[in-house]
Formats: structure tokens, C-alpha cells, sequence
């Protein structure tokens, strides 16, 4: 592709079509976002930088965008086309949030999108709409605190209210506060460091060679924090195998299950292998791990970050969860449940999540899961362990369910503490179970527990 035909691609209008394809058609941001890169692999880092940060800013602030519009538009938010919505939120975005764009290029360039679009006539209605809120954007009155917290909280984070009242139901105002604060801000990514190639040591400086920005983990050690790259597969390392992506709440849930060699683990709902593959790697080659998901799409991810680790003593294979299976019966040493869940713990990565999620889903969710753990605790062998855990902060899918498996089943919690730094350790974890809480914990949002068969 040469520059000139580069520069015809106008990546404002990629970032009309992905905020559109996510706000408007509920896709999934890391599907769409990754799909337009791909097609553009080409787009110099700088404008594939400006892509990204642009769609997902857009969707990530997108309730307080709709708030600043609205102040100065006649026409609600919902009555207008659905183009010239999203072309005006791209453009808030750009004059609130991106320094680096001149006021004047967010309007124009806002105002040509929409001609563009073929909304000719509404020019003059973008262009008075964003020159407005130009001129105004440090005079925008927000939504009181005291007179309606949460409406407050909706409109500064962008948090929908009915998430926002059944954590005023769960949770303290200021661990609230705390996590809707994490959740926006700039994300390092977090890799596990894979010893079964390399020293965590040895990795470390390979990525400081290529000057990426690298930090230690906060829990486990061979965690890194790491930023200033261009994208993960073009990480050195990334080919031959030294690490994977995944968050450190992810590795602990790994490490409450206390592996120890020749242990054999079921992993049942395990793309796209972040647990499997920590606990293999504990495994040392010794035992088994069974690592099952529920379509044959989901389970090649679970088979080429296996390739690409060169880890042998996993098994794969396609498997409903909820369905139960004889030859399991009483098997396993180990059985790790992360179950589908409503993923309100890792809505800092996957804005999106936050727009798609409803009560009635996290109720159909819960069903699935009691469904998942009444079948897969029978694999479990007597005087076995049972990981259950979610990347989600709601009650309901946490302790809740925790609680009824209790009650229900001949398994016990037992303590966390021995698997867990100290910084982590607390009352619950000595009762058996973890909430990670982002902004208070230096991870996603993320719940274990951890049970014994009796
Ligand atoms: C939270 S993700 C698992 C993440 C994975 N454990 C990891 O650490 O990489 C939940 C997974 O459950 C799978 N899933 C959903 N319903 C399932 C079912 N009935 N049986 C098996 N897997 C299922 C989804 O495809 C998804 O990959």
C-alpha cells in the first residue's frame, strides 16, 4: 500500500464505524477494534494509536459525552440520525479529552464526516454544536453530588445508574468511587512471563532492550507491567513463546489452587487458556490438565497459545460445561470453574461491557453458572479441590452463588492465605474467597474462592 492510498483512508471514519458498530449494533469493542486493525495493518503506529484511542475513548466516556451534548443541542441525543450522534461524540471526545487535536480540526473534520455520511443539510448543525461546546467546555455544570450521587457518578464516569445503584447495594461509596476511577484510567498490559523458555530475569531485560516500559507485578513474580509497545504480537518474545497476556487476578486465582506435581486438572471453561497454561506450567510437565470450552472456535485459542508456550501436558477439547459427563466422575485433583460472567470487574479494558450488560442477563448468567458447578464439582475427587471464579463484581455471581454451592454440595471453603502475598490477605481470604477490587487492588475486578471436597 503506498502513502497516497494510505492517506485516502480517513481513520476518523474507521472510528465512526467501530463506536457505531459497539454503541449502536452491541458488538463486542476488542472484536470490532481488532477486526479494523487487521483489515488496516498497514496504518502507520501513529495512526492506528489515534484509531484506538479514538473509538475507545469515545465508547469508554460515552454517557458523559451524551451529557455535554445535550447541553447544548435542541434535539435530544436519541432523536438524532444515528451517524451525526456518533460523529459528535467522536468530536466532545476530541475536544475534552485529546490535547493534541486543535479545537478547529475536531469541528471540521466532524463537520466533513458528516457531509461525508451524506448529511449535507445537518453541516451547520455539527459544526454549531461542537463550536459550542468548544467554547464552553470548562463552564459545563455537572450533575450535583449531593442532590443525586448517583446520577453524579453516571455522568462523571460514564457508568450506567443501574449498575451503579446495585453497587450502592453491595459496596462503600469510596471503594465505588475507587473502582469507577481505575476503570478509566490508562491501562498497562499485564504479561505472565512463561519460565518454561525463560528466566522472568532474562525476559525482563529482553523488553528493556527493546525499550518497552517494563514494572513487576504486584503479586506474583513473574507478572510484568508493560506499556510504550506497538502491539503485542510485535513484542520480542512473542513468536518464541516467553509470556502471555493475563492479568495478575488471573495467575492468583491459579495459585489458590495450591497445584502440586503430577496433580490432575480439569479446566472447564478454559479459552483462551490463561489459566490452563499458568497451571501447566506449575505442573512442570508432570500430571495432566483437561482443558475444555464450549465450541471448537474457542478452544483453537487455547490450542495455538499452547503451541506457541510449547506446553505439552494439556489436553484439549470441545465440552458443554453443563453437561455431565460419566467417565469424569470423581477424577480430577484439581477442578478450576472460571465461568462465564457478566465481566463487570474488567470494564477498565472492555468499555463496552458496561453498555451490553442487563439485570436479566446477570440472572440468566447465575443459572448457568449453579448449572456449571452442580455438574463439574462431581468430577471433583473426594478431599479435591474445587476454584471458583468470575471476572465480575456483583454479589449475586460472587458470594451468592459461593454460598449456595456450600449449602448445596459436600464442599467446604478453605483458607486462601497460604497461596497469597500478605498485601492480599484479609477475613474473607482466610474464610476462603477474594474480591479484587481495581483502584484498591492492582488488578482487574476479580472473585475466587476456593473449595474442598469433603
Ligand atoms: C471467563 S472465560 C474463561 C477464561 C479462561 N479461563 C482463561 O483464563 O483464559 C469463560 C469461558 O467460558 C466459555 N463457556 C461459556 N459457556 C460454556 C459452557 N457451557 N461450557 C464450556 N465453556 C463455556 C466461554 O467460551 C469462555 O471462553
Amino acid at each position: 500500500m503506498t502513502t497516497k492510498e494510505t492517506k485516502a483512508i480517513n481513520v476518523r471514519e474507521l472510528a465512526l464505524e467501530i463506536v457505531t458498530e459497539v454503541l449502536e449494533n452491541q458488538k463486542a469493542l476488542s472484536e470490532v477494534i481488532h477486526g479494523v486493525l487487521d483489515k488496516y495493518q498497514y496504518l502507520p503506529k501513529q495512526e492506528r494509536a489515534f484509531l484506538t484511542r479514538l473509538s475507545e475513548g469515545t465508547i469508554e466516556t460515552a454517557i458523559e459525552l451524551d451529557y455535554i451534548i445535550e447541553q447544548f443541542s435542541t434535539v435530544k441525543i436519541k432523536k438524532m440520525k444515528t451517524p451525526i450522534r456518533n460523529i459528535l461524540r467522536m468530536g466532545v471526545y476530541q475536544l475534552k479529552y485529546m490535547n493534541q487535536v486543535p479545537a478547529s480540526a475536531a469541528c471540521n473534520e466532524s463537520v466533513k464526516l458528516a457531509a461525508k455520511k451524506g448529511f449535507h443539510n445537518l453541516k451547520g448543525f455539527v459544526n454549531g454544536i461542537l463550536r459550542n461546546v468548544s467554547g464552553n467546555i470548562e463552564k459545563i455544570s455537572y450533575p450535583s453530588r449531593t442532590q443525586n450521587i448517583v446520577k453524579a457518578l453516571s455522568v462523571s464516569y460514564s457508568m450506567p445508574e443501574w449498575i451503579l445503584e446495585m453497587w450502592n447495594r453491595q459496596m462503600e461509596r469510596e471503594q465505588i468511587e475507587k473502582v469507577l476511577k481505575a476503570f478509566l484510567e490508562e491501562r498497562k498490559t499485564v504479561v505472565r512471563c512463561n519460565t518454561e523458555k525463560i528466566t522472568a530475569n532474562d525476559f525482563k531485560n529482553l523488553l528493556l532492550e527493546h525499550e518497552i516500559i517494563v514494572e513487576d507485578g504486584a503479586y506474583c513474580p513473574t507478572a510484568f507491567r508493560i506499556s510504550n509497545y506497538d502491539t503485542i504480537r510485535r513484542i520480542p518474545g512473542f513468536q518464541e513463546g516467553y509470556f502471555i497476556v493475563q492479568d495478575e487476578s488471573s495467575m492468583l486465582s491459579v495459585l489458590c489452587a495450591g497445584i502440586e506435581k503430577e496433580n490432575h486438572v480439569m479446566d472447564v471453561c478454559a479459552a483462551p487458556g490463561g489459566k490452563t497454561l499458568f497451571a501447566a506450567e506449575l505442573l512442570k510437565g508432570t500430571g495432566k490438565i483437561l482443558s475444555y470450552d464450549i465450541s471448537q472456535y474457542k478452544v483453537d485459542f487455547i490450542e495455538e497459545n499452547k503451541k506457541r508456550l510449547g506446553i505439552n501436558n494439556v489436553e484439549t477439547g470441545v465440552q458443554d460445561a453443563s453437561v455431565y459427563r460419566k467417565e469424569y466422575e470423581q477424577s480430577q485433583d484439581i477442578v478450576i470453574a472460571d465461568l462465564p460472567c457478566s465481566g463487570l470487574g474488567i470494564i477498565g479494558n472492555k468499555p463496552d461491557i458496561k453498555y451490553h450488560c442487563t439485570l436479566e442477563g446477570i440472572h440468566q448468567l447465575v443459572d448457568i453458572q449453579r448449572k456449571i458447578l452442580s455438574v463439574v464439582s462431581q468430577y471433583v475427587k473426594k478431599g479435591g479441590v474445587l476454584i471458583y471464579s468470575t471476572c465480575t463484581l456483583n454479589k449475586m455471581e460472587n458470594i451468592e452463588n459461593t454460598v449456595w454451592f456450600q449449602e448445596q454440595f459436600d464442599f467446604e471453603l478453605e483458607s486462601l492465605d497460604p497461596y497469597l502475598p500478605d498485601a492480599l490477605k484479609s477475613d474473607t481470604t482466610k474464610k476462603g474467597y477474594l474480591t479484587l477490587l481495581p483502584g484498591i487492588n492492582k488488578s482487574d475486578g476479580f472473585f475466587i474462592a476456593r473449595f474442598r471436597k469433603r
